[in-house]
């Protein structure tokens, strides 16, 4: 039983694909193992499991992140309908500083994001009805929440939509450049 990695050209930052075990019945994976995922050296405490649900295609959470220790790496998947995931890297000394990048998370490919501490993610809905589940490593901490405005000029984001439909706190998400003092990771940040 095993997973495939595969790397993002950004450090730390990797797309993980379970093996799928398919039937007359359905299929049947394991959406997380511990052991195997240290097997292929990728070692990670996770304490909460986290499940929100988009009625409506077009509609975008992000950029989201929590400051200093209580920085959340995440493991993301989409079981129902598709998505766009996008993680941006925030930390200072990292080669690929402020670059992000974007996978496609279906209810098909059955594709999982792992996105270290030191990351903003936000997803956008390509389809009606999506069921959307990831594992966090830190607890949610709403004093430390923050956000980063979904179309700031600096990241650049192509999330292939003009209009998305928001949260009225993300209608609000402070720009990049406003942000950039605020925030302190480095790479020591996403060390598992
Ligand atoms: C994220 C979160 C929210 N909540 C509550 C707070 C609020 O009343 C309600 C909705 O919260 P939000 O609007 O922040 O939910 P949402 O916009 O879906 O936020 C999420 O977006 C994606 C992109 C992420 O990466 C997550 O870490 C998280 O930030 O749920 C919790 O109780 N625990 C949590 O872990």
């Amino acid at each position: 039983m095993g997973i495939k990695v595969t790397e993002t050209g950004i450090p730390g930052l990797m797309i993980i694909e379970p093996q799928v075990f398919g039937d007359y019945r359905g299929f049947f994976m394991e959406s997380w193992n511990k052991r195997t995922m240290e097997e292929a050296g990728l070692f990670y405490n996770f304490v909460q499991d986290n499940h929100s649900s988009s009625t409506i295609k077009g509609t975008l959470r992000g950029i989201h992140f929590q400051y200093g220790d209580k920085a959340q790496a995440k493991l993301v998947r989409c079981v129902r309908g598709a998505v766009l995931d996008v993680a941006v890297d925030l930390r200072k000394d990292s080669p690929t500083y402020k670059q992000w990048y974007a996978v496609e998370l279906s209810e098909e490919n059955q594709k999982q994001f792992l996105i270290p501490r030191g990351f903003g993610h936000g997803f956008v809905t390509l389809t009606n009805h999506v069921e959307f589940m990831y594992k966090a490593d830190n607890y949610y901490a709403p004093e430390v929440d923050g956000g980063i405005r979904w179309n700031d000029p600096t990241l650049d984001i192509n999330w292939g939509i003009e209009n998305p439909i928001l949260s009225e706190k993300d209608t609000k998400s402070p720009f990049f450049d406003e942000l950039e003092n605020k925030i302190s990771f480095t790479m020591a940040d996403s060390r598992q």
